[in-house]
């Protein structure tokens, strides 16, 4: 991730005054809106088609989440919203309900758009989508690296009503002329703090919000558990036009951006050590399935021909585990290819997922019960991404945890993530898991 969010122009002195009491109001709106009813479908009455609901119904969404609860009422009204609450809160939900009860089901034209930051993301908003649309319209994703060239023409016969995209091939398929998005009623931007802050995709986003269709015209919503500097943000999208000025901060639990039933553990052992200490952790743990987050390989060590800094993790697990998980890596180099099918075979079976932080953003994977950082993550935003990828099941209370791999270095920068996000992080003596010699390092 480049940079700071967004990456241009955020002074933090700048002058906010004039939209200071607008806050306020917008704050004590959605406080008001959280004293509402008990089901979803009492939250969505009259605005959600009931085919749609009874949907939902079928999946299991019945009692919405709190931040579905305390949105869905601006939502529904049609309120440009910027959702920002805790990792695994249920976002998806309350912005695809939003964008059900917006779009007329008769129309074949490109009414809704989700603007993601990575294709497992996109194949996942996808397949909540079409879950709940079952076959009453067409959801198409255009995810970076697809079939798009197949896809032009599909799109250009019949325009599905909901299309999922990445940035990058969806700026691709406007320009080219594939679609307009003249008739665009909703456009969501999920993982909008990173989508800012990648120098990659934030020239292009800026097009999708003020080129390709105006602000005035369409619901715009933000969603992201991360988003730094806030109230400059919310400034900015009215400043900027990316959304109406009345839009609204849904801010759900501000105090505490980690959730709560996250246990959060750290060893001190050496870069040596550290693939042992993994497999120690995995053998006393076991979990029903875990992810284990590697740092990215650099460009330089790209460049001198050496392998991902997956691989030396995936070989030594794949020689030295012998617990009953499918140890399977996701990586940005792989194709298209290679990587759906690791994301399809994690959701059938128990996995350790052997990943860089490609999978720290927006997965859904609810049978993740242990996460481990074998890497330190860059920031404490990463680190909350990667620890929201387990404790995902909205009413569920059983205890998930997050163990992070450091050296003695490295211990004051997990501190520092500690006071950003407001967690206490316990410590592992190496000692006390000795199931390898550690003369033997
Ligand atoms: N009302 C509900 N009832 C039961 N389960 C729900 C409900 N809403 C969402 N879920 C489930 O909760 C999990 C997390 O939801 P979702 O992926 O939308 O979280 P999120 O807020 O987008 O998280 P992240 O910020 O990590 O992307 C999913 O498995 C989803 O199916």
């Amino acid at each position: 991730m480049a940079a700071a969010f967004p990456s241009t122009g955020y002074a933090p002195s700048a002058p906010l005054a004039p939209f200071t009491l607008h806050l306020r109001l917008l704050r004590l709106h959605t406080r008001r809106a959280a004293v509402v009813a008990a089901t979803l479908r009492e939250v969505c009455a009259g605005r959600v088609p009931d085919h749609v609901l009874h949907r939902a119904e079928e999946v299991g969404y019945v009692v919405p989440t709190e931040v579905q609860e305390q949105s869905l009422p601006l939502l529904l009204s049609g309120q440009d919203c910027i959702l920002h609450a805790q990792t695994g809160s249920g976002k998806t939900l309350a912005y695809l309900l939003s964008v059900f009860s917006a779009i007329d089901f008769t129309r074949s034209s490109v009414q809704a758009l989700v603007v993601v930051p990575t294709r497992e993301l996109g194949m996942q908003v996808t397949k909540v989508a079409r879950l709940l649309a079952a076959k009453s319209c067409t959801v198409m994703a255009l995810l970076d690296g697809g079939m798009l060239k197949r896809q032009r023409s599909w799109v250009k016969a019949e325009p599905p009503a909901v299309i999922v995209a990445t940035v990058a091939s969806l700026c691709q398929m406007v320009e080219r002329r594939a679609f307009s998005l003249q008739s665009m009623r909703v456009l969501v931007i999920d993982e909008v703090d990173f989508i800012f802050g990648s120098s990659k995709q934030v020239s292009s986003l800026r097009k999708i919000l003020t080129s390709y269709s105006a602000a005035a015209g369409r619901q715009t919503i933000f969603a992201s558990a991360s988003i730094p500097q806030h109230n400059r943000f919310l400034h900015d999208c009215i400043q900027h036009k990316w959304t109406k000025s009345d839009v609204v901060h849904v801010h759900v639990n501000p105090v505490q951006p980690m959730p709560s039933h996250l246990r959060h553990k750290y060893v001190i052992c050496t870069k040596k050590e550290r693939l042992h200490v993994l497999l120690s952790l995995l053998e006393r743990d076991e979990p029903k399935s875990g992810i284990i987050f590697v740092a990215e390989q650099s460009e330089r060590s790209k460049k001198a021909g050496n392998p991902p800094s997956t691989t030396a993790v995936v070989e030594f697990l794949r020689n030295a585990y012998k617990g009953s998980l499918d140890v399977l890596v996701l990586e940005e180099d792989m194709n298209f290819n290679a990587r759906a099918a690791s994301f399809s075979e994690v959701k059938e079976r128990g996995f350790l997922l052997v990943s860089t932080d490609i999978a720290s953003r927006g997965f859904d994977l609810p049978q993740t019960s242990h996460i481990y950082n074998f890497d330190l993550p860059k920031t404490a935003t990463d680190y909350l991404h990667r620890a929201g990828r387990t404790g995902r099941e909205p009413f569920s209370r059983s205890e998930c945890s997050v163990t992070t791999l450091i050296t003695e270095d490295e211990h004051f920068v997990l501190q520092r993530f500690q006071n950003e996000l407001k967690f206490h992080c316990e410590e592992q003596p190496l000692e006390s898991m000795f199931t390898f010699s550690r003369a033997g390092m």
